[in-house]
């Protein structure tokens, strides 16, 4: 399994290039992308700025070197890599596992090129049929979401901390998620997203509809390939 994610995160890295400004993903498949651009940005003097798509993205790349900058300083980001729970043949995903999917979809959306980096695993024929949807809610509002997701068919759980403290887990931006179960997976993932942005009090939605551009697919003999949206 690392193996895989290893083999993508460190091809993916190998497509920057010196001058850009980078979009920074979230997860264990992009600590290698940060692990390979830390060591060409010593061995071979790539020069880049990166922007994080989470605290815990910014505190790895400060330990791996990374220069960074917040999104106020720059205008656009020339490329960005991610990982993701589930991805389509359309390129269509499920993202947030880690809990960073508001911020993921924000650099990604102000990105030239999203390049997604997945093992093998990850590529699914229909969205929702290994990974449950994870919705960004204010925890205001928590409840009647619930309620809202129920009643369009999905069956929401509240993520709970992994710690013994019994308190729900919150995101970088304070709030909670609902991790939704479709018990026939998505059937049509664009609708979804549209459905679930009409309720007030979602703050984002782990839905990435027509955000990537490539797709880097790690396998498990550490060998790694490269698909272009077509
Ligand atoms: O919130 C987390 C992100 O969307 C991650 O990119 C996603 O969960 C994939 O993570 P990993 O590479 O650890 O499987």
């Amino acid at each position: 399994m690392s193996e895989s994610k290893r083999a993508a995160g460190r091809r993916a890295a190998e497509f920057i290039e010196s001058g850009q400004t980078v979009g920074l993903g979230t997860g264990s498949t992009v600590f290698f992308t940060l692990e390979r651009l830390a060591e060409r940005i010593r061995d071979e003097g790539l020069e880049i700025r990166g922007v994080p798509t989470s605290i815990d993205t910014e505190t790895k790349s400060r330990g791996f070197g990374i220069p960074l900058a917040t999104l106020d300083e720059v205008e656009k980001i020339d490329v960005t890599v991610d990982g993701a729970d589930e991805i389509d043949g359309a390129f269509q995903m499920i993202k947030g596992g880690g809990g960073a999917l508001l911020r993921e979809k924000v650099v990604a959306s102000l990105s030239d090129r999203v390049v997604i980096v997945v093992g093998a695993d990850k590529v699914v024929e229909r969205l929702g049929s290994t990974f449950d949807l994870p919705v960004e809610v204010v925890p205001f509002a928590r409840a009647v979401v619930h309620r809202r997701i129920e009643a369009m068919g999905g069956q929401p759980a509240l993520r709970m901390r992994k710690d013994d403290s019994s308190a729900a887990y919150l995101t970088d931006n304070g709030n909670e998620i609902l991790d939704v179960h479709h018990a026939d997976g998505i059937a049509d993932a664009a609708a979804l997203e549209r459905a679930l942005h009409e309720i007030p009090g979602v703050v984002e939605s782990g839905l990435f509809i027509g955000l990537a551009h490539a797709m880097v697919v790690g396998e498990a003999d550490g060998s790694a390939s490269v698909h272009e949206r077509g």
